[in-house]
């Protein structure tokens, strides 16, 4: 089967793009995104979410947010982009019973409905710190290796940055995840040279070629970018 004229490879893949046996079928795609069953706080924060201009995450995405927390068992995470609260829920649900999320995001409202979305489904206010700020002045006054798992989100263009700064906060075996890593079909669309597209191209082919990671990129929701530090 013949890739699609629009994909691109990976930068950090040289040679032919490959293409799976089976082509994904919507229906399929469909089922899988609508597999796990998810939570009325979360699907609260959805329709919370588009009011306040905070794009929404798919059912998958959200499932997978909580599976990969609790694959690895995080007690000490970072999230880049509280958002209304969704990603921090699916979190919360893998994460360990006394984990501690600590959030970042520049808008104080978003925070405000995040808190209350935390608040609602129980979850006591020593379990999240939630900072309002700049990421990339607040990340560098986080201690360097001691979170289980670091999520960006946050601004697109600073992507790159964040991978950085995630790579320096994860213990060895920790996990960094990146939202929207196929940034709305985008990304493989290698005429798109949009700032976003490219911004976030670029965070994909260095988490790829970094030899420090074990990285594959989820193509569930708007793309999930999941790599464990060796
Ligand atoms: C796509 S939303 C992510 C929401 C959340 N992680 C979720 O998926 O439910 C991006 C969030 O990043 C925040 N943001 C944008 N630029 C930022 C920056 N420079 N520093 C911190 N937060 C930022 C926005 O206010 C917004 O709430």
């Amino acid at each position: 089967m013949s890739p699609s004229p629009a994909a691109s490879t990976p930068a950090a893949n040289h040679g032919e793009p490959t293409s799976p046996d089976v082509a994904p079928k919507p229906a399929s795609w469909a089922y899988a995104e609508d597999f796990a069953v998810e939570g009325d706080a979360a699907a609260q924060a959805r329709v919370e979410a588009e009011p306040l201009g905070v794009e929404p995450l798919s059912r998958g995405t959200v499932s997978t947010l909580t599976f990969l927390a609790r694959t690895v068992q995080a007690k000490a995470v970072v999230e880049i982009g509280t958002g209304t609260g969704q990603s921090g829920l699916a979190l919360f649900a893998g994460m360990q019973p006394d984990g501690i999320l600590t959030s970042v995001d520049l808008e104080a409202d978003h925070q405000r409905q995040a808190r209350k979305a935390f608040s609602s489904t129980g979850i006591p206010s020593q379990r999240f710190r939630l900072i309002a700020g700049d990421a990339l002045t607040v990340l560098p006054k986080l201690s360097d290796g001691a979170y289980d798992l670091v999520l960006v989100a946050g601004d697109t263009l600073e992507y790159a940055d964040y991978v950085q700064q995630g790579l320096r906060l994860l213990r060895h075996g920790g996990l960094l995840l990146m939202t929207h890593a196929l940034w709305h079909d985008r990304v493989a669309d290698g005429s798109d040279d949009d700032d976003e597209t490219l911004a976030v191209r670029s965070a994909l082919e260095a988490v790829a070629e970094n030899e420090d990671l074990v990285a594959t990129l989820l193509p569930v929701g708007d793309g999930l970018l999941a790599a464990v530090k060796r």
